[in-house]
């Protein structure tokens, strides 16, 4: 890793083009530079025309960050089985040729990865997800990083042997210009397109339903989530960026995230993290127990207590708890988990929340922490293996990405990864949504019905749709 004081981007690439045509390889250029304070969903929609299919979003239920990304200057994928660890060698591979100015900066800038997973590599890949592979992964061009009243960009180039850094510069230059004179100061979003919502055969869905719940009964597995789509079919363009800006103003104490591909949005409101890393710190969030809120304070109340005293659902709670901590245990020390639940109330529901914390073991990194726990069982089941088969077996769906992994990881090895639910695929005027309920012994099939009705309603709401 190079050390260089104050460069600019022509500097940083003519050196970049220097090794990379002695050494006969690719070398990561990144550049952070402090940027006046911009709106980062203004940001991704000022990009919906020149970085077309190359967009990504993030921010945590905090906004304590929020990062937005346009553009590719190197991109990561893989369809094996072993897609957590490709990812990473390749990341590492990338970063150990790279100029990076200034050499330290703050968390969430300079050279990124954001993207995800899809949740199950073995199952075979619908048209509709095409454009998804199983792993993708992308540095963006430009990289905005909004951390309170801190703005940053991040510029980011790979250059190769026979590349000429002068026009690089140019290029990138005129890009930067463009994009911090003309992203606007705040985003509007568009007026909502009406649309229809088409339902695939809810009957049969509550059928596997009953057939899975007297399998768990029977001794089968302990607990598979089985989802359900919704397609919708709306009477004009759905806009990716409007629909971000109503989940982040409706959807307070989730995770925001957009992966574009190719004429493709894959958007969502999460409340689930799958596991951060800062530093040797990591923190996973159980999440698996679902309750709606109540339209009164007291009513809300009273449901959150009739939560956390229901068999079925503390017992949909704990697999997920036992198996996130057992996961831990293999990459961690300290780790520690409460006795009991809390509440975690989000806009149209409440679940069960168990945070599990532990402290790095040396070589687990992030990705490897990524590939332990998923899916857990708030999105596959248990034992992993049988219900993730059993998936594969009973959807007569292809999940895609939904309640896959999708985050971001940084070139110190930090990052953050949610899962993907409450989430739409976007493409033109339709939307493929999906939404889950973890099948337990004692489930009832209307009651796991009404229950994915209620996880739905976050993203069509964000989508200008009635509300349900
Ligand atoms: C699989 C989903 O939710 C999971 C997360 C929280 C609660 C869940 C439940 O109570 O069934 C699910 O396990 C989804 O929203 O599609
Ligand atoms: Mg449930």
């Amino acid at each position: 890793m190079s050390m260089v004081k104050q460069l600019d981007i022509r500097e940083l690439l003519a050196q970049g083009a220097v090794r990379a045509r002695e050494e006969d390889c690719e070398v990561l250029v990144s550049q952070v530079i402090p940027v006046k304070p911009m709106d980062p969903l203004a940001f991704f929609a000022y990009g919906a025309e020149p970085y077309a299919g190359e967009r990504s979003f993030w921010a945590d239920p905090n906004r304590d960050r929020i990062l937005a990304g346009l553009g590719t200057a190197y991109r990561v994928e893989a369809e094996a089985e072993d897609r957590f660890a490709g990812v990473e060698a390749r990341w590492r591979d990338l970063l150990r040729k790279s100029i990076r100015e200034p050499h330290t900066h703050r968390n969430g800038t300079g050279p990124l990865l954001m993207g995800g997973f899809s949740f199950d590599p073995l199952k075979p890949k619908s048209g509709r997800w095409e454009e998804y592979a199983d792993a993708s992964m992308v540095l963006p061009r430009f990289l905005l990083t909004v951390a309170g009243e801190d703005c940053w960009l991040t510029v980011n180039a790979v250059i190769r042997p026979a590349e000429d850094p002068v026009s690089l510069a140019d290029r990138l230059e005129r890009e930067k210009q463009d994009l911090l004179s003309g992203v606007p100061a705040t985003f509007t979003p568009m007026e909502s397109p009406s649309f229809e919502t088409v339902e695939v055969d809810p009957e049969a869905w509550k059928r596997s339903v009953a057939e899975t719940a007297r399998e768990i009964r029977e001794g089968v597995m302990e607990k598979v989530v089985l989802a359900r789509q919704l397609r919708v079919e709306a009477s004009g363009r759905l806009a990716p960026a409007s629909i971000l800006k109503r989940l982040q103003e409706q959807q307070t104490d989730c995770f925001l995230f957009a992966v574009e591909r190719g004429a493709s949005c894959f958007l969502g409101a999460s409340p689930e993290r799958l596991v951060r890393r800062n530093g040797k710190r990591f923190l996973s969030t159980c999440l698996a127990g679902s309750i709606r809120r109540g339209s009164s304070p007291e009513e809300d109340e009273r449901l959150g207590q009739e939560l956390l005293s229901d068999g079925k659902n503390r017992v949909e709670h704990e697999v997920v708890v036992h198996m996130i901590r057992e996961a831990f245990r293999t990459g961690c020390d300290a780790v520690e988990v409460p006795e009991e639940p809390v509440l975690y109330k989000a806009g149209y529901i409440q679940h069960l929340y168990t945070p599990v914390t532990g402290r790095a073991r040396p070589g687990t990194t992030l990705l490897s922490m990524v590939k332990r726990l998923h899916p857990t069982p708030a999105l596959g089941g248990y034992p992993q293996e049988k219900s993730v088969e059993k998936i594969r077996e009973k959807e007569r769906m292809d999940r895609g990405w939904y309640a896959g992994p999708v985050g971001w990881v940084d070139w110190r090895g930090d990052g953050e990864f949610a899962v993907a639910i409450r989430s739409a695929l976007v493409k033109g005027d339709q939307a493929f949504l999906f939404a889950g309920c973890g099948i337990v012994g004692d489930s009832d099939p209307d009651s796991e019905y009404e229950e994915a009705r209620i996880k739905f309603r976050p993203i069509l709401s964000a989508m200008g749709g009635r509300d349900r």
